[in-house]
């Protein structure tokens, strides 16, 4: 873990005391102006950069929004990952120090999922630090939840601004040893995850911003050898047996997969899990849901069926890759529960309404 401290009275440049860093009004693309609105009790920023998300993206936006809060003086304090799982110990780490209001983090998914385990699970008795993100990596599926700008600079102002905040549910797993910001999902998807991030293609594309893709085409591979399973869902309590399960997603949020709209109605703040299941013993059945996820049309298709519900569990006749905001974290059976209002997160203001 590295850390590094940017701190006002460590600025060569005018010192501004972080007690006037938040009063930002007025923003365009390329300059912040701050004003002063007298936030005396403001704490600092805590950063945490992934720089190899997006095959190297986190780093250039590092630089570039490292170069903003240096010109305007703003306090913060950083964190570098360099490896797997420094994402979720840092986030441990600042949250425990009690001394920071707004954890940024510059990554993807991968990133936030381990930044917001690292927050959940730190057993800070009040969790005062709010989530925002620079979306960095090849999905982004949480900062497109949010109405995060995709523009460096301007998801910066979101989350300094701090006018569109929301509480959140998660989803946990087990019994809560992990939890998901976006989704859990066991099968087809699962094995989608993993066949996307092992991909050499998955980096090349990123390289270009054309890191969506890279899901879509595993989606395509995986589509043409994949058998669907015997599984048995239970949500609430009922049971529903799936004779030709292809995938099981459990969501918080309509998008997984980098934009895919699985499940449009899912909301994350109504307390509630939004279950997505497909169904097919043909694989051609299912081209025209292939063709139509992406812009949420596949609702109707007689092969997916959603349901609702706080507790879900999923069994199948052999382990199924179960994967967790696009990261693999093992295979079903899952055990899963809706933590309703539970991460404080910076959204663009309206995004993430209750329904
Ligand atoms: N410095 C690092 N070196 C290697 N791996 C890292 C490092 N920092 C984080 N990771 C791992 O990289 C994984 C992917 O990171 P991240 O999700 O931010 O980028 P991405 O895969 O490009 O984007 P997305 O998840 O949106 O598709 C995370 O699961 C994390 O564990």
């Amino acid at each position: 873990m590295v850390y590094f401290t940017k701190h006002p009275s460590r600025c060569k440049e005018k010192i501004v005391c972080i007690s006037h860093i938040y009063g930002l009004l007025s923003v365009n693309a390329s300059t912040l102006f701050i004003e002063d609105k007298g936030l005396s009790s403001m704490k600092r920023i805590a950063i945490i950069v992934n720089p190899l998300s997006g095959n190297g993206r986190g780093s250039n936006i590092w630089r570039e929004i490292e170069t903003e809060l240096v010109r305007c003086a703003v306090s913060y304090e950083l964190a570098m990952t360099t490896k797997p799982g420094d994402a979720s110990r840092q986030a441990t780490a600042y949250a425990r120090e009690q001394a920071f209001d707004l954890l940024l983090v510059i990554g993807g998914d991968g990133t936030v999922h381990e930044a917001a385990n690292g927050l959940l699970l730190s057993g800070a008795a009040e969790q005062q630090l709010r989530l925002g993100v620079i979306p960095a990596g090849t999905g982004n599926d949480f900062a497109k939840a949010y109405g995060v700008p995709r523009q460096p600079l301007e998801a910066l102002y979101l989350a300094l601004h701090g006018r569109g905040e929301a509480v959140i549910d998660v989803l946990a797993l087990g019994g809560g040893a992990r939890v998901a910001v976006n989704s859990f999902g066991a099968g087809f998807d699962g094995m989608v995850a993993k066949v996307t991030n092992e991909a050499g293609y998955k980096k090349r594309l990123a390289r270009f911003g054309l890191g969506r893709l890279a899901y879509l085409l595993s989606i395509l591979r995986v589509f043409a050898t994949y058998q669907p399973q015997a599984a048995r869902l239970e949500v609430d309590g009922l049971v529903h047996e799936l004779p030709h399960m292809w995938l099981c997603a459990i969501a918080n949020i309509p998008y997984y997969g980098g934009a895919i709209q699985i499940c449009p109605s899912a909301s994350p703040t109504d307390g509630l899990a939004d279950v997505v299941v497909i169904q097919s013993r043909s694989r051609l059945r299912l081209l025209p849901v292939l063709l139509t996820v992406y812009q949420g049309k596949h609702t109707t298709h007689p092969a997916v069926t959603f349901y609702q519900g706080t507790a879900i569990k999923l069994s199948a006749g052999e382990p199924l890759l179960l994967q967790a905001d696009g990261e693999i974290v093992g295979t079903t059976p899952l055990d899963v529960h809706v933590l309703p209002g539970t991460l404080r997160v910076c959204c663009a203001e309206g995004a993430a309404k209750t329904k």
